[in-house]
């Protein structure tokens, strides 16, 4: 369990997208300068779109920071449902090597769970960022419940990537997809998350209080972690 959970409130989406894009530039020049580069992963969905345009902005090194997206649609690249996509907008512009972990949208979801995950293993471990993002539903990447969902709760540090079919689906994107695994969330360096809307603020409350036994994937991964965690939140 994540020894310290600390709430950030906000007035609005645009104060949290300020401060968030200045935590994660910090996570990001403190890795160039540890390590020489930095390999981080970003939420999909709409939330963190505004932290990402801040984000872009900041003067970093990025020719030295590779980004993945914590989970991706099963759909082409460029359809307005791919993660990649959105993030690479911001992201290729300045340099960084944005990875799309769903390159060609594969009718077979665990098969494109397993080339996700092939990808990955070229990549430095463990990460130096997750930024997370909830689902009303508790979801985040996108372990959701469904047949896949004791897989990526429980598969072995090595796997970082699998194939998810939600269930039931998710009205907002209704498709297959690909997430990162529990193990590869938690061991990262650094997790955050940011989130708006009063829904999504008491599940997460419910979510911490039940720990590991929670059924909401976000409960899993803040009981899954050693890490501090911060929780950026502001009113939808
Ligand atoms: O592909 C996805 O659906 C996301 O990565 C997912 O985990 C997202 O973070 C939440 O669903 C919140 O999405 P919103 O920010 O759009 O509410």
């Amino acid at each position: 369990m994540s020894e310290e959970i600390e709430w950030w409130e906000y007035d609005d989406a645009a104060e949290m997208a300020a401060a968030v894009a200045g935590d994660v530039a910090f996570i990001i020049e403190s890795a160039i300068e540890a390590r020489g580069a930095a390999v981080i992963a970003l939420a999909g969905g709409n939330t963190p779109i505004p932290i990402y345009e801040k984000l872009a902005s900041a003067k970093l090194n990025w020719k030295r920071v590779t980004i993945i997206p914590t989970d991706e649609r099963i759909v082409a690249l460029g359809d307005p449902l791919s993660n990649v996509t959105a993030v690479a907008k911001f992201f290729l512009p300045k340099g960084a090597r944005v990875i799309p972990i769903v390159p060609n949208a594969l009718a077979d979801y665990k098969a494109a769970g397993r080339s996700a995950d092939a990808l990955m293993q070229d990549l430095h471990w463990p990460l130096d960022l997750c930024l997370l993002g909830v689902g009303n539903d508790g979801h985040t990447a996108s372990i959701f419940p469904g047949p896949d969902l004791e897989e990526a709760l429980t598969s072995p540090n090595g796997r970082r990537a699998l194939g998810v079919m939600p269930e039931p689906m998710p009205t907002d994107a209704p498709v297959p997809r690909v997430t990162l695994s529990l193990a590869a969330i938690t061991t990262a360096r650094a997790l955050m998350i940011a989130a708006t809307g009063k829904e999504k603020r008491s599940v997460i409350e419910l979510a911490i209080k039940q720990g590991n036994a929670s059924a909401y994937p976000i409960g899993r991964a803040l009981a899954g972690t050693e890490l501090p965690v911060d929780i950026h939140w502001a009113p939808a």
